[in-house]
């Protein structure tokens, strides 16, 4: 089944009046989020604390960061999976172009990543990104910070990525189906659409973000409900997108919430170190899991075990 719109996917505005903890408008702030994580996976976020002028700043930025000569793109390569440079390739696809930036609430990363595509480290691009990636983390300590169970610290990779128009009156992968790998992603694009949600089995739908709305994922590590998505191009246009995921710092374990597990709701995944499970996602074996199953496959525990 292609892509269709009848479904209702949860648009949930963060309005500042509505963010002190405590006050009604938070309760209803917070069940609205819980449910739409819970049953969605997502949601479409509007938050007027990221601003929009950044957020067109850094697009337009990104024409410039395309435009660097591919022997500068390649130096941006990491250890970590997914945090360097990855060009038009048949295992994602010929259509899409994806950069890497870790830590990018911190000024040096940002610094060292711009120092290697621009020989005058491009102070401009430095200070936008520092402001919309420090708006970003404080918008996921927003959403996190209210599950004590997940009250985990961060840091977030931003991925700027460049999707090709595909040829004319094609319908054609920008990225292939996948959960997210780290806690949760907020993505935010060009409004040249293409970003789809599995909603049901099949049943996909196409967001339309608008300039002021980001797509929110809850991500496989927390097992609430983690969402298939793909990337669809069609259309005369590239498109342009940023993600932040929100990356567990070294160290961090993921554990199952003790006080929610009993008889009826046996523990059914062990606790795990994040960076095994991140490295695992990536890893070869893990190729041939269907990345819905890759956290399964990683941590379940058979039998569960209840307290
Ligand atoms: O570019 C997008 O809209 C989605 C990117 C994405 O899902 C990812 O990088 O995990
Ligand atoms: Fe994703």
């Amino acid at each position: 089944m292609g892509a269709n719109a009848e479904i209702e996917f949860p648009i949930i505005e963060f309005r500042s009046s509505d963010l002190k903890r405590g006050i009604d408008g938070w309760h209803r702030l917070c069940k609205k989020v819980r449910e739409a994580c819970e049953t969605f996976g997502c949601f479409e976020v509007v938050y007027e604390k990221i601003s929009t002028e950044v957020r067109e700043e850094m697009f337009g930025l990104m024409k410039e960061l395309i435009e660097v000569p591919v022997e500068r793109k390649q130096k941006n390569a990491s250890p970590l999976p997914y945090h360097g440079w990855v060009g038009p390739c048949n295992q994602v696809s010929l259509l899409y172009e994806g950069f890497g930036l870790g830590d990018a609430s911190n000024y040096d990363s940002i610094k060292s990543f711009a120092q290697l595509m621009w020989p005058d480290g491009h102070p401009r691009f430095c200070n936008s990104m520092h402001t919309m990636a420090t708006q970003i983390e404080e918008f996921n300590k927003l959403i996190w910070g209210k599950w004590e169970s997940v009250m985990i610290n961060y840091k977030t990779l931003l991925r700027f990525m460049k999707y090709m128009a595909p040829p004319p009156g094609e319908y054609e992968r920008g990225l292939f189906a996948h959960t997210d790998k780290p806690v949760s992603t907020i993505i935010c694009d060009d409004q040249v659409s293409g970003l789809e949600i599995e909603v049901k089995d099949g049943q996909w739908i196409k967001l339309s973000l608008s300039p002021s709305s980001f797509c929110f994922v809850v991500g496989d590590p927390l097992k609430i409900k983690s969402v298939n998505h793909r990337v669809m191009m069609s259309g005369d246009n590239d498109r342009y997108s940023i993600a932040a995921f929100a990356i567990p710092i070294e160290g961090t374990i993921i554990k199952a919430p003790k006080e929610l597990i009993d008889e009826q709701h046996p523990q059914l995944y062990k606790d795990f170190d994040f960076m095994d499970f991140f490295l695992f996602a990536f890893s070869d074996p893990a190729k041939h899991i269907d990345s819905g199953e890759q956290l399964h496959a990683f941590a379940s525990l058979s039998p569960p075990i209840s307290n």
